[in-house]
């Protein structure tokens, strides 16, 4: 039997009203590639939902399926069968087009390599997404995001004139200028030294708490998924374990717990209240 993990109101989920649906659910996800014997059975009956202006990371092995899930949850994959909810909106079955569409308007990504254009500079980089969508963005959300990732001084430079750090955090601007209902974060501190990191995943809880952001995020570092109000744990495909409020120790000690394969999926409600 498949645990349904919810995460009660946390962050702003407490505000947004008990009718309102979670940013992001998944029931009964499966993910096959290939078939026959070389079948690999990639997510087996995943069950999650992720609450509206909250910080949860996916963490879990290698190959557990941590990039599979988030990219069936974010319309970046087909799954093999279950569904996907973005709020109210069915993904599966959606055709290509209004998928693109879906993840233009309603979806951030931030990724591990930064992905900015080379040419543009900061300011250009971060409205780019909007322009392109035709929208026009607000001048005191604009602002109000500006200050929070701290670039105010930096607008007018290019991407070879920032550091990692930075470059990351005009990244971050750009998937929140947009106001998506959810961003999904791929290992944003990967490419990053532990400060920089350290400084990214500020401006990430900064803007769950200050501007009700809702984010999730893959990450093989227990520091940074310390950042996170829950962190849900992956093993060979299915939900295993979930921690509300994790701290590093508690992280890694999952994680031991985990990998040792002590932790059975139905072992998920346990939570930690600790920190
Ligand atoms: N396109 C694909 N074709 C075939 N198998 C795939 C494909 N993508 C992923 N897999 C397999 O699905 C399983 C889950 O992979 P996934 O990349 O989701 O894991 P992960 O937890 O993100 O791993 P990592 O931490 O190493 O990035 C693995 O066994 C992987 O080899």
């Amino acid at each position: 039997m498949t645990s349904t993990f919810t995460s009660p109101g946390e962050g702003a989920a407490a505000s947004a009203g008990a009718a309102a649906p979670p940013a992001v659910t998944a029931v009964e996800v499966s993910k096959v590639y290939g078939g026959g014997d070389a079948a690999v059975h990639a997510l087996r009956g995943v069950s999650v939902a992720f609450a509206r202006g909250a910080f949860t990371a996916i963490m879990g092995p290698s190959g557990s399926g941590k990039s599979t899930l988030m990219h069936c949850l974010a319309g970046l994959d087909t799954v093999s069968g279950g569904r996907v909810m973005l709020g109210d909106t069915q993904l599966t079955g959606l055709k290509d087009r209004q998928l693109t569409m879906l993840r233009r308007d309603r979806i951030g990504f931030i990724f591990q390599a930064f992905n900015l254009l080379p040419t543009l500079t900061a300011e250009q980089n971060i409205r780019l997404p909007l322009e392109l969508a035709g929208r026009k963005a607000d001048q005191a959300w604009f602002d109000r995001v500006v200050d929070v990732v701290g670039l105010r001084d930096r607008l007018g430079h290019r991407p070879n004139q920032l550091s990692g750090g930075q470059q990351q955090r005009v990244a971050c601007a750009r998937a929140l200028v947009a106001r998506p209902e959810v961003i999904f974060a791929d290992e944003p501190t990967g490419n990053l030294d532990s400060r920089a990191g350290a400084e990214v995943l500020g401006f990430l809880r900064a803007s769950v708490r200050e501007m009700g952001q809702t984010i999730v995020m893959v990450t093989h570092d227990p520091v940074a998924a310390s950042y996170a109000d829950r962190v849900v744990f992956l093993r060979d495909g299915q939900i295993v374990s979930e921690l509300l409020q994790p701290t590093p120790d508690t992280v890694l000690d999952r994680l031991a717990r985990i990998t040792g394969g002590a932790e059975e999926p139905s072992a998920g409600t346990e939570r930690n209240r600790a920190g």
